[in-house]
């Protein structure tokens, strides 16, 4: 299968998912003076609540917390998006040094991680019909940045011993992913697709112009996961990341002048 090895990785995806060449592909490389501030925007609404929080897990590409998805219960609204999408799972990318690891990346500048909030629009009957639709899904990327120790962030490392191998999880409750969020919510949109196989191109960035801090400590925990199996020779889950797409003619706005 698919992963991030030289012999699976990003460089070859293009073989069993020809769409990796597509008009539509994430992540890109945001060149803020080439965004258009759009004054249409909305801001965004993000309403989670921490009861729909079920499990943490080790899917073998990268740490996700996935959500009761069955009601409205964690929604976003406003922002570039009509209508509502609910939160289905968030997850993380990061690299094996601080000087990489985001998806997105900033005038060049790569971020040690980037978190990923996956929503799926209500006009669909679930997340798999959404994901084949062009208004299908909703990401909000976070980036994340060497500083202070970050005590929200803590609660979910804290519970990576139980899930370091491939297909391994366990329960996490009660957790709200509003506390993952920036102060402020400006951002930055554009049309794009799944960073992963299958690459699907039904995505609509949002992605935050400010960051939230991460500490060296804490990046550490998150290369201590493994890409493999129990039994398997162990392999540091780590450059889960995929490299900057063509733009292919798209325009990025901007919410903020
Ligand atoms: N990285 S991302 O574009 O936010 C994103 C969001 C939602 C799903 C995916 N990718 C997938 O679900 N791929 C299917 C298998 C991955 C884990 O087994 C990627
Ligand atoms: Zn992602």
């Amino acid at each position: 299968g698919w992963g991030y090895a030289a012999t699976n990785g990003p460089d070859k995806w293009g073989e069993n998912f020809p769409i990796a060449n597509g008009p539509r592909q994430s992540p890109i490389d945001i060149v803020p003076g080439e965004t258009a501030f759009d004054a249409a925007l909305k801001a965004l609404t993000l309403k989670y609540d921490p009861s729909t929080s079920i499990d943490i897990l080790n899917n073998g590409h990268s740490v996700q917390v996935t959500f009761a998805d069955d009601t409205d219960s964690s929604t976003l609204t406003g922002g570039p998006i009509s209508g509502k999408y609910r939160l289905k799972q968030f997850h993380f990318h990061w690299g094996a040094s601080d000087d990489k690891g985001s998806e997105h990346t900033v005038a060049g500048t790569k971020y040690p991680a980037e978190l990923h909030l996956v929503h799926w629009n209500t006009k669909y009957p679930s997340f798999g019909d959404a994901a084949s639709q062009g208004d299908g899904l909703a990401v909000v990327g976070v980036f994340l940045e060497i500083g202070a120790d970050n005590p929200q962030l803590q609660k979910l490392l804290d519970a990576f011993d139980g899930i370091k191998a491939k297909s391994t999880q366990t329960s996490f409750a009660n957790y709200d992913p509003s506390t993952l969020l920036p102060g402020c919510l400006d951002y930055w949109t554009y049309d794009g697709s799944l960073t992963t196989p299958p690459l699907l191109e039904s995505v609509t960035w949002i992605v935050c112009k400010e960051s939230i801090s991460v500490s060296p400590a804490q990046m550490g925990k998150f290369r201590s996961l493994l890409f493999s199996g129990d039994g398997e020779a162990p392999c540091c889950m780590m450059d889960n990341y995929r490299p900057p797409q063509p733009l292919k003619g798209r325009k990025v706005r901007a919410s903020f002048k």
